[in-house]
């Protein structure tokens, strides 16, 4: 069924503009925008400009009557949207992840406030006063330290080595984990569910060109591991002492301690 017939809004020369055409027009810009905000940054940018060029040639090609190249042209479109899912896939796996995440805490975060569910924070809240107690004295000595949190997602798959620990948090464990004598101060923790399940364990770096030149591989990897699955993750750098925080592949660096809470309170 069309769209009922609107009076017209505008003409442009000859061409007659509605209503509805502004609103696809808006939609689509936006659509477009949000595309290059999820790209920039990736060489998939790159890729998606290289099939706009050869989406307009195909049609500069057809409008002049060039058969054969059109004919070429067309069959790369043809494959179209199957080919883009699966050049795009991190791309298209990073955006379902950020919109079903936010979608599920919104829905918690309801329901929490509908049922009136303060007793899981209350429940969190010594833990988060032992790990924000650990990171600032992490920070202070300038130790390096790499935290991931996972609440409901299983990481398992892009979270590889390390040593099983699945030990109650503790600031003790936490600080003598990344000493720098310790065996197991080399890679990340492994936080699910407020228990420390793993250390030393190693994370997919981030090929993210947008992050700052300085970010070195311990900022990366925390990036790298919150592109592929929906985990937070907590670093101390060595270099300056200042905490950061990477979540769906982007960093928030050096925040403050107010922040450090706010952020515990929400993912760990
Ligand atoms: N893929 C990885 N997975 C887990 N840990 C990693 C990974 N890559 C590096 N690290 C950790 O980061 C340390 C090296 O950090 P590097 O100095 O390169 O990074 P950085 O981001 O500059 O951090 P800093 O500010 O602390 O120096 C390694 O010793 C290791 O513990």
């Amino acid at each position: 069924m069309s769209a009922p017939a609107l009076p017209l809004a505008f003409r442009i020369g000859f061409l007659p503009v509605d209503i509805w055409d502004v609103f696809d027009v808006l939609i689509v810009g936006y659509l477009i925008y949000w595309l290059y905000r999820l790209l920039r940054g990736s060489i998939a940018l790159n890729i998606f400009v290289g099939i706009v060029a050869l989406f307009f040639s195909y049609l500069a090609f057809t409008a002049l009557g060039m058969d054969l190249l059109s004919n070429i042209l067309n069959q790369f479109i043809q494959v179209g949207f199957i080919s883009l899912i699966i050049i795009f896939q991190p791309e298209v796996r990073r955006f379902l992840l950020l919109l079903g995440s936010s979608t599920i805490k919104q829905r918690d975060s309801f329901w929490n406030r509908l049922l009136g569910r303060e007793e899981f924070d209350r429940e969190k809240a010594p833990q988060t006063a032992v790990v924000r107690r650990a990171f600032l004295r992490l920070a202070r000595q300038r130790t390096g330290a790499l935290i991931v949190c996972t609440q409901e997602a299983d990481p398992s798959t892009v979270i590889t080595g390390g040593t099983e620990l699945n030990a109650d948090i503790s600031y003790g464990l936490l600080v003598s984990i990344f000493h720098k004598e310790s065996p197991l101060h080399d890679g990340a923790v492994l936080v699910s569910n407020r228990r420390i399940i793993k250390a030393s364990a190693i994370l997919p770096v981030s090929e993210n060109s947008d992050l700052p030149a300085a970010v070195g591989l311990r900022h990366r990897a925390a990036v790298g591991v919150t592109e592929k699955v929906d985990v937070a993750c907590f670093i101390i750098s060595e270099e300056t002492g200042k905490i950061s925080f990477a979540y769906g592949g982007a960093l928030e660096r050096g925040i403050s301690e107010e922040r450090l809470t706010e952020l515990l309170d929400m993912y760990l």
